[in-house]
């Protein structure tokens, strides 16, 4: 009875664990039709990028990452970005904290849009007013731009290949031993998570990749179930809210630092996604 139960249960453990293989690779399957020019131009283009409103998300974001970065508890070298996409906004302020920038994506077309802009070909993304307005947050006058351009491409060392689903998600000696000793992820794990069960161990999975005592600065979309990742690609999402997010971070032995939201006025709601709102976090792994 006791063998015939124990039977029982194996299988029941090899059927759950079947469904997160097909659950995973059905997400992979959707993001084959990603397209890193058309997602730019709904994200970071106004009016979600209107640099003269101020309350503009990009302008709340950059805002959020500037103070989290200039707190002084943030050091180290390395500075990890997961699930970079074909966007560099989220490493602007980081750059000049960290001797070594490590960009990642999962798919090789955001891998390549990325190396275009640092290898300033003609034709890439135009990040210049995001350049400017963080160099008037750190004082410098929006002059100072092209400097920190030239600083971005010198730290940024690598752009490798990631998939937070793996328990390693980078290739191995990606990173030194301790691990990062920042990480940086802006609206991915919800993006590529079937489920919360499966953000919940990507963050785990994440989480690995940094030492202990590290800061994970994480931004998310809250209550998103699905966004546009080209025309005619909708891309399911993990509709998350606040406590939700608090839960896998305690889940991933992390302390809460700093926890804003920002909801999204209604001329933002473009019909790209159906986002209201985003979460911005700061924590230490403990
Ligand atoms: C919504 S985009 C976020 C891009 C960028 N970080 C931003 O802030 O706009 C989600 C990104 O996750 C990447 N991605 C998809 N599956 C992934 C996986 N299994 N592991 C890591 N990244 C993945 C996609 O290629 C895409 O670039
Ligand atoms: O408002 N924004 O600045 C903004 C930027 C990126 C993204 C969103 C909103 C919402 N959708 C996510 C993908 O799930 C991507």
């Amino acid at each position: 009875r006791k063998k015939a139960d124990r039977g029982m249960e194996r299988g029941r453990v090899e059927d759950k664990e079947q469904g997160m293989r097909d659950s995973v690779a059905a997400m992979a399957r959707c993001y084959r039709g990603f397209n890193p020019t058309a997602y730019l131009q709904y994200n970071y283009t106004p009016p979600r990028a209107d640099f003269s409103r101020d309350d503009s998300i990009v302008l709340w974001k950059l805002g959020c990452l500037h103070r989290a970065f200039t707190e002084g508890d943030v050091v180290g070298e390395t500075l990890v970005d997961v699930g970079s996409g074909p966007t560099l906004y989220q490493v602007l302020s980081g750059c000049e904290v960290f001797g070594r920038v490590v960009l990642t994506d999962f798919l090789d077309v955001n891998r390549r849009e990325l190396r275009r802009w640092l290898g300033e070909e003609e034709g890439s993304f135009d990040w210049t007013p995001y350049l400017q307005h963080v160099c008037k947050l750190e004082g410098r006058g929006p002059s100072a731009w092209q400097e920190k351009a030239a600083r971005l491409r010198s730290v940024v060392t690598e752009i490798l290949p990631i998939d937070v689903h793996q328990p390693s998600p980078l290739p191995p000696g990606a990173l030194p031993s301790p691990g990062a000793d920042c990480l940086v992820s802006s609206f991915c794990l919800e993006s590529v998570s079937p489920d919360l069960a499966s953000f919940t161990r990507a963050l785990g999975h994440v989480s690995a990749l940094l030492r202990p005592g590290g800061h994970l600065l994480l931004i998310g979309a809250l209550g998103e179930s699905y966004y546009m990742g080209g025309p005619g690609v909708r891309i399911p999402v993990v509709p998350l809210d606040e406590a939700q997010v608090c839960a896998s971070l305690r889940a991933s032995s992390y302390a809460l630092l700093h926890l804003s939201t920002y909801t999204l006025p209604p001329d933002m709601r473009v019909g790209v996604d159906d986002v209201t709102g985003i979460f911005f976090v700061k924590a230490r792994k403990m």
